[in-house]
């Protein structure tokens, strides 16, 4: 049986030491980080996600504001209120959460919020200096994912690392930062030929595709580390229930270590989400960054 990759575990020690930052920036500068999340629509799944942040934000004590847009929203009115967030002192970080509907063109918006309020890393610019190893803002899944996998797998110099999925939010700047730590890295996809023999060659594997349980047993070497991203919501006994893109019994009869789903990568998405949000705070007041709290 493998060791299980408690993500609250890691999550609440990191967002205590973010909360311990916060008291002197008050008191010395006056300053509170603030959190503007823009919400289209009423998407259930969006919504308990967005409570997730705010919740968070605030019980570290930060600032959190909330903007709900309705579903039939244009992109100019989105584009206005994105402007008027960048423009906004109080607000440090601005989350525009995704998926957005058909009408509005996503890569435009996400290209109008200020990169330096860019607590997503999905503007180009964030995209393009962590691809370069410059200082960016660095998405926060595939940066939980990062923390998780070097706590419990130590160095990962050398290592094989097959990343599952291409997306722009996680699949491709989880490789990056793979390869930031000297890993070999493959990033497979839907049109990948022999999936599961690529998998079983990884010392650490992450899953990132959106399907339900995907990743069997079989798929994996033993004693690698499994990092799961996926978060599907399946009917089972007329029970809605979350799964992973791993299926997670087989899974963990062959892998040294797994993240469970939840607790896995939810919790230090949100964690490293408040870390974004200290970082963008610091560097908007020339305060030296919060880089010791840590090191990638
Ligand atoms: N602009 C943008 N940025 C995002 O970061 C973003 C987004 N859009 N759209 C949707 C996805 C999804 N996402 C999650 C965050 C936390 C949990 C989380 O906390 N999950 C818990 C509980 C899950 C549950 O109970 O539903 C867990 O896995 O343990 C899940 C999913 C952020 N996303």
């Amino acid at each position: 049986m493998s060791k299980l990759i408690d993500g609250e575990k890691l999550a609440a020690p990191l967002c205590n030491a973010i909360e311990e930052r916060l008291a002197p920036l008050r008191q010395r500068q006056g300053i509170t980080p603030g959190l503007a999340v823009v919400l289209v629509g009423g998407d259930s799944a969006s919504e308990r996600y967005v409570r997730k942040k705010q919740v968070r934000a605030e019980a570290i004590g930060m600032n959190s504001f909330v903007h709900r847009l309705a579903d039939s929203v244009n992109n100019r009115a989105l584009l206005t209120l994105i402007e008027q967030l960048n423009h906004d002192p109080q607000v440090h970080g601005i989350l525009v959460q995704l998926p957005l509907p058909p009408q509005i063109d996503a890569s435009r918006v996400i290209r109008a919020i200020h990169p330096d309020k860019d607590v997503d890393g999905f503007h180009p610019l964030n995209a393009g200096l962590m691809a370069t190893h410059g200082n960016a803002l660095i998405p926060c899944t595939p940066l939980g994912c990062l923390m998780l996998l070097e706590h419990h797998h130590g160095d990962l110099s050398g290592q094989r690392a097959v990343v599952l999925g291409r997306s722009n939010i996680v699949g491709k700047p989880m490789a990056h930062l793979l390869l930031r730590q000297h890993c070999t890295v493959t990033i497979a996809h839907s049109r990948t030929q022999d999936l599961a023999a690529l998998c079983r060659q990884a010392d650490i594997l992450v899953a990132a595709v959106g399907r339900p349980r995907l990743v069997t047993g079989d798929w994996i070497k033993p004693g690698a580390t499994v990092i799961d991203v996926g978060i599907n919501r399946i009917e089972s006994d007329g029970r809605t229930r979350l799964v992973g893109d791993v299926d997670f019994v087989t899974a963990s009869e062959v892998a040294g270590a797994i993240t469970p789903v939840p607790g896995g990568v939810g919790p230090m998405t949100i964690a490293c989400l408040m870390l974004n949000t200290l970082r963008a705070t610091c560097r908007q007041h020339d305060i030296p960054v919060a880089d010791d709290i840590v090191t990638n």
